[in-house]
């Protein structure tokens, strides 16, 4: 994503700070310089730049700072600052709440047509599922041909009930429709997809109004593509003319996205990224937290939140899964969790059995492509067949059928299940505890500080390190 060369500029900015002999006015006016070029290529709008260059400049007030001060940590934290506060517009969005003691939330997706909405709606809700919610999908898109099934393609997939019509053309009944049954249902999270167009127009608008008049959503997402630059702050803002945008997720950060648009989005509808769309698959999806990725972006690591992804990667019923056979259906969720962790994923990669062949060493693209096309494959299986525990179950006619289903030619299939039976022997050999990734262990960290590559422990401060930083999160430990 080009988002990550804005911030390889934003750090090179500092780094040059950080290296010029003296840190006086002019080396910080350059340093800002910098820094402004590089927003406006990633598209950020010229305002927003404009604006956030002089609070900077505000912040790092050289002729304030105490005598001795440290004027290169100043600056930075400046910047980091700054660009925290761009991305983060103060208020939380509205989090879907578990258990049937609150009402079902109901969370509403808008956006063009084309976005990434539908899809986004299917991300989001397996996002909860992962987190022992029961959601499920609406759809009121009536206006997309296709919008139906696709959806219920996707909840399938996810295992997650759908409500839609093929006949009604209202998408203010279906959308009741489907909430009240859900809400009858106690579906702790109902999320409703609605009809995008190829441009803002009216009639989109007014129907966006209805459904959200109707429907009294505690939330609205606005889902944006990422690649689409500068017209994002006037999208956002249309939207937000019409209905209460309360978050913003932008999709296909996975691209030529160059981010920017999202910054000025966030501008605009005052409310929060709250996820990014990576890829076309339903795994596909990161959470996004501000102050990490601004870390992250300015070079400056990640800690809490990379124990915060290992935590979110994990699947509720974690231990179960991983103390009983090892099957498709295991594997899969590894690889899924894999797939949430991003970069971060080549933690997990070093779990027994996985790095060797799946993720060779310098060829973590490749192996990451690997796993993709695996999934794939095992999207196309029964339920049986990946909690199956025997061997013999996937004959040649299953192998053929899977194949055809995926779209993947049979040798594939053929090495994916040889590479399960690869991994579940290992598996079958390690003692229980070593299996285990889970904050139920006694220390959690000592697996966890086991599967870590050794520099980047080192890096970390070893095992101490590890807890050291946990503690500091204290009270978010599940
Ligand atoms: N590369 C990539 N593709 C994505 C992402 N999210 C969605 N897509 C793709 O974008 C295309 C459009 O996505 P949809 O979910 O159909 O778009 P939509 O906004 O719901 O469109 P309408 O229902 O017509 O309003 C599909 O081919 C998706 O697979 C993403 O994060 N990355």
């Amino acid at each position: 994503m080009v988002l990550a060369q804005l911030g390889g500029s934003l750090a090179g900015a500092l780094a040059r700070l950080s290296r010029a002999t003296v840190v006086d006015d002019k080396a910080v006016a350059e340093c800002l310089n910098e820094i402004s070029r590089a927003l406006l290529q990633a598209d950020v709008r010229f305002e927003t730049v404009r604006d956030v260059s002089s609070r900077i400049k505000a912040a790092a007030n050289l002729s304030a700072l105490a005598p001795g001060a440290d004027k290169r940590r100043a600056v930075r934290n400046a910047v980091a600052g700054e660009l925290c506060r761009m991305l983060d517009p103060g208020e939380p969005s509205f989090s879907p709440r578990k258990g049937q003691q609150h009402p079902s939330s109901v969370v509403m997706f808008v956006g063009l047509q084309g976005s990434g909405k539908t899809t986004t709606c299917a991300k989001y809700a397996d996002h909860y599922r992962r987190k022992g919610f029961r959601p499920a999908l609406v759809c009121a898109d009536t206006f997309r041909a296709g919008a139906f099934d696709q959806l219920k393609q996707n909840a399938s997939k996810a295992k997650i009930p759908f409500y839609g019509s093929y006949t009604e053309s209202d998408p203010v009944k279906i959308a009741v429709e489907g909430v009240d049954t859900f809400r009858k249902e106690k579906c702790d999270l109902i999320v409703v997809d609605t009809s995008g167009r190829h441009k803002q127009e009216a009639a989109l608008f007014e129907e966006m109004r209805q459904v959200s008049e109707a429907t009294r959503p505690d939330l609205v997402v606005f889902v944006m593509d990422g690649s689409i630059g500068q017209a994002a702050f006037d999208q956002a803002q249309a939207f937000k003319q019409s209905v209460p945008v309360g978050a913003v997720i932008v999709t296909k950060m996975d691209g030529h996205a160059r981010g920017g648009g999202a910054l000025s989005a966030v501008a605009a509808t005052k409310s929060p990224v709250i996820f990014i769309g990576t890829g076309e698959h339903i795994p596909d999806f990161e959470v996004f937290e501000v102050k990490s990725f601004v870390s992250r972006l300015l070079g400056m690591g990640d800690l809490p939140g990379l124990v915060d992804k290992i935590k979110d990667a994990m699947p509720a019923d974690e231990l179960k899964l991983i103390e009983g056979a090892f099957t498709l259906g295991v594997m899969r969720e590894l690889f899924q969790g894999m797939q949430n962790m991003g970069p971060f994923g080549q933690i997990l990669s070093m779990i027994p059995g996985f790095s060797a062949q799946l993720i060779e060493k310098g060829k973590e693209k490749e192996g990451q492509a690997k796993i993709k096309r695996y999934m794939t494959i095992m999207d196309s299986m029964t339920e049986k067949e990946l909690d199956n525990t025997n061997p013999k179950l996937m004959n040649e006619s299953r192998v053929k059928r899977v194949a055809r289903g995926s779209g993947r030619p049979v040798q594939e299939v053929a090495g994916m299940l040889e590479e399960h039976k690869r991994i579940a022997k290992i598996w079958s050999k390690l003692p229980l505890r070593d299996r285990r990734l889970n904050t139920n262990h006694r220390d959690p960290l000592k697996p966890l500080a086991n599967v870590i590559p050794p520099s980047m422990l080192n890096q970390l401060g070893g095992l101490s390190g590890l807890q050291n930083m946990v503690k500091q999160l204290g009270p978010q430990r599940r």
